[in-house]
């Protein structure tokens, strides 16, 4: 440990924010600091996905909508890098031929990075890479609360009989134990299911769902004020499947799904979570083959940027 403040991102007005290395937020590397307290890592894997393949060029293209990011946050007044040493990891380099291999290095590089400390907001990268990181996560913490954004369940068995893809995280992680079964959420589920008992099985696993109609109708504090009861001070893993988002807010994503919240809406509910014990987080299915105009990187970018603030906020570590 050291006394010196953090190394900060580039300074936008010395340095052109489109000039340089792309690392997140133009913050430092980690082989360039002697601690980080907040690390972002990209996992280019999408070997997992079920329609449109290209989350593996997620984490770079993260890195070069997030140049414009800006050092002070004011809906949670921090300055996330200046409270807290935050980097970028780099990628988590795995196998895109052999899933079983990959997700067992991602937990291996996941806990190695955290070992002292650092907490991850990890870029994917398709959803496969949920289950590692919790696994991780839960070696760590113990079972973890959950709280899930996304279109789709992602609690389904298998897909051509293999356990490990992007629709089926969620129900490998609750089958191992790694969950904390009394507070588990997904927040912005819509679109066609296989049938009704996608719904049951879910709720047998534990999981409450606010739909993304319910977001419409309840509207973002008493969303906030449920997901908030819910998860107390439990150690708490927050995944952004950011086809959350309308495919108006984020095209760019291999399943789209009519009907989904909107930017503003997530980043706010995000908000809601400051003071929470999140432990770690995720930003995933950004598949930027498919996006216009960056709309989908840049709200992935911000996305993680309100995640990392999140953990900035975290006192007395
Ligand atoms: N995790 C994401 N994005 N999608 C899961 C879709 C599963 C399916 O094809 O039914
Ligand atoms: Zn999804
Ligand atoms: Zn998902």
């Amino acid at each position: 440990m050291t006394d010196q403040p953090p190394i900060g991102p580039l300074d936008s007005s010395r340095v052109p924010r489109f000039a340089g290395f792309a690392t997140f937020a133009r913050l430092p590397r980690i082989d360039e600091v002697e601690h980080a307290d907040v690390a972002v890592v990209g996992v280019p894997f999408d070997s997992g996905v079920s329609y449109r393949p290209g989350a593996r060029f997620g984490p770079a293209a993260v890195r070069e909508a997030s140049r414009l990011l800006r050092p002070y946050h004011p809906a949670l007044d921090v300055s996330p890098f200046a409270e807290k040493q935050v980097v970028d990891a780099g990628d988590i380099a795995v196998n895109p031929f052999h899933v079983g291999e990959a997700i067992e290095t991602l937990q291996q590089e996941a806990e190695s990075l955290t070992a002292d400390g650092t907490r991850l907001v990890t870029v994917g990268g398709d959803h496969t890479i949920a289950l590692p990181l919790l696994r991780a996560a839960a070696k760590k913490h113990g079972p973890v609360a959950l709280l899930h954004f996304d279109a789709h369940l992602d609690t389904w068995d298998t897909y051509f009989g293999e356990p490990y893809t992007h629709g089926t995280p969620f129900r490998r992680a609750a089958e191992e134990g790694i969950l904390d079964t009394s507070a588990l959420s997904h927040v912005g589920t819509r679109g066609p299911l296989y049938g009704k008992r996608d719904l049951e099985e879910d709720r047998r696993l534990g999981f409450g769902i606010v739909t993304s109609g319910d977001v419409m109708r309840r509207g973002v504090d008493e969303t906030v004020d449920a997901l908030r009861q819910r998860i107390g001070d439990r150690p708490l893993y927050v995944s952004v499947d950011i086809d959350v988002l309308d495919p108006a807010h984020a095209p760019g994503t291999g399943t789209p799904e009519a009907g989904g919240l909107t930017s503003r809406e997530l980043l706010e509910i995000l908000r809601g979570l400051r003071e929470l014990n999140l432990i770690g987080a995720d930003v995933v299915e950004l598949a930027p083959a498919y996006d216009h105009a960056d709309i989908t990187a840049v709200a992935a970018s911000h996305v993680a940027y309100d995640l990392v603030s999140l953990l900035a906020l975290r006192k007395g570590e």
